[in-house]
């Protein structure tokens, strides 16, 4: 056969697979649309997830479709590496304890500059510039986060006597009042909130932001808990993925010392929203492109679900 004819039937051909596939993910994906036609989950959109700009163009249009398909999508971000980079061109030091930033008077400020001037303002202008309408909102607005100042000890191994350990200024959410997020649902209104927190006295909270995450998930009844984060989701003792993972299971993996670091208050928040009326909490990687939609909307999912109930 002519060679011209030939490439023109196979082009043909791998363009009629093309749409083939393209309508077998549209069709996968009407039922996963219908069922989560009106409900709202929380995204939390971690520092790690957010570096890349295309990423970050990609995330933004996912979330407007979200909205477009009758779902409430709530974004709730981090900045911990954004944060870093100010504090370092400030010359200010800045040191971590299990995970959270001990936070002075100069680093909080610097803390609610970053986070909800600079990062939110960016996530909001990239929704908007995706065809949506977003809000951005800090834990300040509305008293959407009324937190306290949060009080860790650790037992010192020579002595064995139990010590406070003074963080300054991390906050936890005593208290989330979501009739802000309330007035969203059925408008075309995304809310893009920034984890940080005020005290009764006004007092501004640096809270980590898979906290207040989990914390406004329980608040507005969320069917999902999304953690955008820079692994596939919780590996086990052989690096492999745990698709889904039990309660029982998360704390046999905290203790045995296969979950470490910062994955130890990430799995805990997401255990504590299952626990308290979330349907699924699920850990994915913001470093994939289009992870909410291809763990929403496919039948394979991506990353990790965590359930109360296997
Ligand atoms: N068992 C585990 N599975 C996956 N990641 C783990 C595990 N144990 C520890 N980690 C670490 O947890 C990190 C994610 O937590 P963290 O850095 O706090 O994320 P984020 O900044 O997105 O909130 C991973 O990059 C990984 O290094
Ligand atoms: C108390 C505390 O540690 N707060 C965090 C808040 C930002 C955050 O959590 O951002 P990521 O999700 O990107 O890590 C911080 O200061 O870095």
């Amino acid at each position: 056969m002519n060679e011209e004819i030939r490439s023109e039937e196979d082009q043909s051909e791998s363009s009629a697979y093309r749409t083939l596939a393209r309508a077998k993910v549209l069709s996968e994906a009407l039922p996963y649309m219908r069922r989560f036609n009106g409900q709202t989950i929380v995204i939390k959109y971690g520092g790690h997830a957010m570096g890349d700009p295309e990423l970050a163009r990609l995330f933004a249009q996912d979330v407007v479709l979200l909205k477009q398909v009758g779902m409430n999508p709530i974004v709730v971000h981090g900045g911990g590496p954004q944060i870093g980079q100010m504090l370092k061109q400030l010359n200010i030091q800045s040191e971590f304890v299990d995970g959270l930033r001990v936070t002075d008077q100069q680093t909080i400020d610097v803390v609610e500059m970053v986070l909800a001037g600079k990062i939110n303002k960016e996530i909001v202008s990239n929704i908007n510039a995706a065809g949506g309408v977003a809000v951005g909102l800090c834990g300040k607005d509305a008293n959407l986060i009324t937190a306290r100042k949060l009080t860790r000890t650790k037992r010192d191994p020579e002595s064995n006597i139990e010590k406070v350990l003074d963080l300054g200024f991390v906050g936890e959410p005593v208290k989330v009042d979501p009739h802000v997020l309330d007035c969203f649902i059925n408008t075309d209104i995304i809310p893009v909130i920034s984890p940080i927190g005020v005290g009764e006295d006004g007092q501004t909270y640096n809270i980590n932001a898979d906290t207040a995450a989990g914390a406004i998930a329980k608040a507005v009844g969320a069917s999902r808990l999304y953690m955008l984060t820079d692994v596939k989701g919780i590996l086990d003792g052989d690096k492999n993925l745990v698709r889904d993972a039990t309660i029982d299971h998360i704390n046999e993996m905290i203790a045995d010392g296969t979950i470490q670091g910062g994955m130890i208050p990430k799995t805990e928040t997401c255990m504590d929203a299952v626990q308290n009326g979330v349907e699924a909490s699920v850990i994915v990687d913001g470093r994939a492109p289009h992870a909410v939609l291809l763990e929403l909307f496919t039948e394979r999912g991506a990353g990790t679900m965590i359930r109360a109930r296997e």
